[in-house]
């Protein structure tokens, strides 16, 4: 599956118009991590379907869904803007970041440095750098372009043998481990054990994908995790406020 929707973002870049400035003034990302709200870190994501789950949210709304977590409590926001495997939009990006006052990552295949220039002009100021889907060399230029732009970049990988040729380039701030298998879709939230040791000094471990409960909270901080990256059972609750609230055991 990550091969295919690679090959697809290679035929958008293609085509790529540059989009309108939307002159929204950069926020801190990695800042507001460092310093979360609650003993772990929340990354709350507008995610209106995947390729693992198909449609995740029917009455669909990013303004709405994004005030929700502010008001929730969310550190940051993460907003899909791939249209064609999550139904996302550039538009979602910049309504998400207007309804509130959160710094917002851009959650896409970044492949580019056009790209890069993307996500500045729509509003993000974080972008996802995938290790699995880069070089590690093309990676550390475009972590370098990013912050050139005021941007932050969540640096994610599943291998511990692929976080070790990134760091031999870069020392990134925010690391991510995605839980999920790109290929397979197997989500194991263990996996940021496995990076036990790793870590540099000074970064922060973002734990990505199938975190449901608080149980599931309690053991990636075990694990290491300074936050968490949350989507499809945030957004599977009528209400994202009160999701946050369950997800944390502050409601039932
Ligand atoms: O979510 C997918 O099915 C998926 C498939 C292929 C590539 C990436 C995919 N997800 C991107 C993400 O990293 C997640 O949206 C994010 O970590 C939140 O995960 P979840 O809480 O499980 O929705």
């Amino acid at each position: 599956m990550l091969s295919q929707i690679l090959d697809h973002k290679k035929t958008e870049i293609l085509a790529y118009q540059k989009p309108e400035d939307q002159k929204l003034p950069k926020r801190p990302f990695y800042q507001a991590l460092k310093n979360p709200k609650r003993t772990i870190g929340l990354i709350s994501e507008v995610k209106k379907a995947s390729p693992s789950k198909g449609i995740i949210k029917d009455l669909f709304s990013p303004e709405i869904h994004a005030k929700q977590y502010e008001l929730g409590g969310a550190d940051c926001l993460s907003v899909l803007t791939d249209s064609k495997f999550f139904k996302g939009e550039n538009s979602y990006l910049s309504l998400a970041k207007r309804e509130t006052s959160l710094p917002v990552l851009r959650k896409d295949f970044i492949v580019d440095h056009i790209q890069i220039e993307e996500s500045d002009l729509i509003g993000a100021d974080a972008i996802l750098l995938i290790g699995e889907a880069l070089d590690p060399s093309l990676l550390a230029e475009l972590y370098h372009h990013a912050k050139e732009r005021g941007m932050d970049a969540l640096v994610e990988v599943h291998s511990v043998q692929i976080l070790e040729r990134i760091l031999k380039e870069i020392s990134p701030e925010l690391i991510g481990v995605n839980n999920r298998d790109l290929t397979t879709f197997q989500t194991d939230i263990r996996r940021a054990g496995e990076f036990t040791g790793y870590i540099p000094d000074g970064s922060l471990l973002v734990s990505e994908s199938g975190i449901h409960t608080k149980a599931d909270l309690d053991a990636v901080k075990e694990f290491g995790a300074h936050a968490v990256l949350v989507g499809e059972s945030l957004m599977r609750h009528q209400d994202q406020e009160q999701a946050i609230r369950i997800l944390f055991g502050e409601a039932e």
